[in-house]
């Protein structure tokens, strides 16, 4: 309650109204609009200010020493923007998935390695929104808005990344707890969650809707060792590891739902964050439209600025096509969740398309700065590093691509 009181008086001096009126407002029911409400102009302000003053500056820095960005996180919690999703009877804002995808893409444009390290706590959130009982978000969900806590979604192991249904970690009964064994790969917030999202198999002989099983696991149980943090080529200030589960005892209260049903668990917490990792690859696309534009306006050759000739000009539409475009699916998949009908279709094309607009559009901002692109001391680059990873993460192109086929499959056989 405490943290409720200070959260609202910090969120209430920012936006100038206070977080009741806010949150309890429902801009994204209001059908199929694109003009945003006033309170949704002010998160998005609100997002927009605090990528600009306090993460801009720092990003290289986190980028180059590859440094958690713990501060920036704490002020970023501290004006609402970290798990935007948490109900507000657990303290949070309550935010739709629409409203969220505002936020996230403000602070992707801002960097989107820090950016990725704030929305994975969303991503661990998700299954406890969709299935957790309400002692279970209490808390869990509860405990996120009371401090700056980070939590992290385990689920791709080593061997199993795009075939969840792949997942080997084991969970067994034994007595009213369960045991769980087994080792989990590129966990983002691996090595800062006080809680883990874990997903693990219960019976091997069921289909993969029924064969796993969701647990809650305090990241300090014995038996979890988090790997090193691994090097990777971009979005370096978000925290990847693995983590292996050695006889790590986790009670039957923390179980999501009911056993078996993990993988559908796991399924539908995509549909809230991939229009989120979408909105963040739209906001690293108009970083890069915005950087390339400004430049080919300053930099000349054959006597004139380079926005001036042709070719420079069509690769800067081509980039507001694709950013224009992006936030449009975002907009739309963000929207029907938030509707309460189910969007996974509409979450992947949002997730795809994005994706590639982003490594497009890093690509072709690289490529407008020319050598000056290829160099560290210009923006660039590291759009370039942080874009590629949208294709590969929270589901390949190539599966969110499957995802969409065997929809429209699904629907002309139902037709
Ligand atoms: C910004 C934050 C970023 C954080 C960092 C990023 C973290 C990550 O990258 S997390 C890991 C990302 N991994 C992925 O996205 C995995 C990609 N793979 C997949 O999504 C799945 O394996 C996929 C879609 C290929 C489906 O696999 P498949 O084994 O064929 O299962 P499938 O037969 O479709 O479904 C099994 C059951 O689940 C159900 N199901 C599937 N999806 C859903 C859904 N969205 N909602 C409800 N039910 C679902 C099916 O209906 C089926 O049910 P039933 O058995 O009753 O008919």
């Amino acid at each position: 309650m405490f943290h409720l009181t200070r959260l609202t008086h910090t969120f209430t001096r920012s936006l100038s109204f206070p977080l009741r009126t806010f949150a309890s407002a429902t801009p994204s029911t209001v059908g199929p609009s694109f003009a945003l409400t006033e309170e949704q102009r002010q998160i998005q302000e609100l997002a927009h200010n605090f990528a600009r003053e306090e993460i801009i500056p720092k990003a290289a820095h986190h980028d180059v020493t590859g440094e958690y960005p713990t501060e920036i996180i704490k002020k970023a919690w501290e004006l609402g923007l970290v798990n935007t999703h948490i109900p507000q009877q657990f303290g949070g804002l309550g935010l739709g998935v629409f409203d969220s995808s505002l936020v996230s893409e403000e602070l992707a444009w801002g960097c989107t390695g820090i950016q990725t390290a704030i929305e994975a706590n969303g991503l661990a959130e998700a299954p406890l929104i969709v299935a957790g009982n309400e002692a279970q978000q209490k808390k869990y969900l509860g405990r996120m808005t009371e401090e700056p806590l980070m939590a992290a979604y385990c689920v791709t192991e080593p061997g199993a990344g795009s075939d969840v249904s792949g997942v080997k970690t084991k969970a067994e009964k034994r007595g009213d707890h369960w045991v769980i064994n087994g080792s989990k790969m590129w966990i983002t917030n691996g090595g800062k969650a006080n809680w883990y999202f874990v997903l693990a198999k219960t019976d091997p002989t069921a289909k993969t809707g029924l064969a796993f099983t969701g647990f809650i696991v305090d990241a300090d149980t014995p038996g979890i060792t988090p790997g090193r943090k691994e090097i990777n080529l971009g979005q370096r200030a978000s925290d990847t590891r693995g983590i292996t589960f050695e006889e790590v005892v986790v009670p039957e209260e923390n179980v999501l739902g009911t056993p078996g049903i993990g993988f559908k668990i796991a399924m539908k917490a995509f549909d809230i964050t991939r229009p989120l990792v979408a909105s963040a690859a739209v906001g690293l696309a108009r970083r890069a439209l915005e950087e390339a534009t400004r430049y080919s306006l300053e930099r000349k050759t054959f006597g004139k600025p380079i926005f001036e000739h042709g070719a420079v000009a069509t690769m800067i539409a081509d980039m507001a096509i694709g950013v224009e475009a992006a936030r449009s699916m975002v907009w739309k998949a963000a929207w029907v969740r938030d509707q309460n009908q189910r969007n996974t279709y509409y979450a992947s094309i949002a997730k795809a398309l994005a994706s590639d607009v982003a490594v497009n559009a890093a690509n072709m901002a690289v490529q407008i700065f020319g050598g000056n692109g290829f160099n560290t001391e210009y923006p660039v680059e590291k759009l370039y590093r942080d874009s590629k990873i949208f294709q590969i993460y929270e589901g390949t192109s190539q599966i969110q691509r499957v995802i969409i086929s065997k929809a429209v499959a699904d629907n002309i056989a139902n037709s």
